[in-house]
């Protein structure tokens, strides 16, 4: 009977509306990737509706304190996993650098965007580069992957605790409160912000963190019709390459306390190159792994880097 009816009137069942809600963080960046994925959603599937249910999360609430201190990454994604759970919201989009390794049992990941820029940009009205900047300068950062990679570099500057989103890290900068900071390119990119921008640090310098500038886009497990929209936004390519450095990070199981930085990439004639990187949050010790292989082994790679540096560091690294 239910098909009868569809094939009698199949312009009623087609132009039935359907309303995906996209579950979001509200700050300005989170929204930016929002919207970005709304517009992908909607160049591939024009008569679909959509809704953005705005999220306010424990970490955009606490300011005041180093996101480690407090618990770490699941403070962003608590209410949106929630969210999520109990229906308000069909999709959730977050900044795939901020997501645990592991994401929660009943979601699966229904796409990766294609990767920004994964450097880190140099922001300073003092100097044009990190190079540049006198020695003793302040460097206002919370991130400790960012702390012990400008220590290596640079063991005579200083380095303070700068929280907060991009917008309130810039105003502590032109306050005075530090002479110069680092933030991604990707953000400042989707808040179309580069005009603050000194330069850009290359990943030999400054490698960045494990799936910078990439969007992971997480739906309820066995949504099939979600999977099947989310499907048509997957780029590959940056899926593969983050789920090397995620690999990596997951094997190396370092604490949100321990600097890791990870970056794979496509070599020109198609292999994938992973670095990867561990060290202390003061900076005087440093381990780096690579691996050079097919992409289809990604995640082999990544375990293996991370094994590799995890033998590295011994038990004693951070005693
Ligand atoms: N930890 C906060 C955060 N999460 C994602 C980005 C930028 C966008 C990205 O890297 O994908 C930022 C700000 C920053 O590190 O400057």
């Amino acid at each position: 009977m239910r098909y009868r009816l569809v094939k009698e009137n199949p312009k009623k069942y087609g132009s039935m509306t359907e309303i995906l809600k996209i579950g979001t963080r509200a700050s300005p960046l989170a929204l930016a990737q929002a919207y970005e994925t709304r517009d992908r959603l909607l160049a591939a599937f024009p008569d679909l509706t959509i809704e953005i249910v705005e999220l306010t999360t424990t970490g955009d609430k606490i300011l005041d304190r180093p996101l480690a201190e407090v618990g770490g990454k699941g403070l962003f994604t608590k209410e949106l996993d929630e969210a999520l759970a109990d229906g308000r919201a069909d999709i959730s989009v977050h900044s795939m650098k901020d997501l645990e390794t592991s994401i929660p049992s009943d979601q699966a990941l229904g796409a990766v965007l294609e990767r920004e820029d994964v450097r880190d940009a140099f922001i300073s009205p003092k100097a044009a580069r990190l190079e540049d900047l006198p020695a003793g300068s302040v460097v206002g950062t919370s991130s400790l992957r960012r702390q012990a990679q400008i220590k290596l570099k640079r063991p005579d500057l200083e380095v303070v605790t700068f929280r907060g989103n991009v917008q309130t890290r810039l105003r502590k900068l032109a306050e005075g409160q530090a002479d110069a900071t680092l933030l991604a390119m990707a953000g400042l990119n989707r808040l179309d912000k580069t005009d603050v921008v000194s330069s850009a640090l290359e990943p030999e310098f400054m490698l960045p963190a494990v799936a910078q500038g990439a969007i992971a886009i997480t739906y309820r497990k066995g949504d099939q019709k979600v999977a099947h929209w989310l499907g048509a936004l997957n780029h590959e390519p940056t899926r593969i390459r983050v789920t090397a450095e995620r690999a990596m990070l997951a094997t190396l199981d370092g604490s949100c306390r321990t600097p890791i930085a990870g970056l794979a990439e496509f070599t020109p004639d198609g292999q994938m190159r992973l670095r990867a990187l561990v060290a202390n949050p003061e900076g005087t010790l440093c381990y780096q792994a690579e691996r050079l292989g097919p992409p289809d082994e990604a995640e082999a790679m990544g375990i293996d880097a991370g094994r590799e540096l995890k033998a590295l560091m011994g038990d004693d690294f951070f005693g």
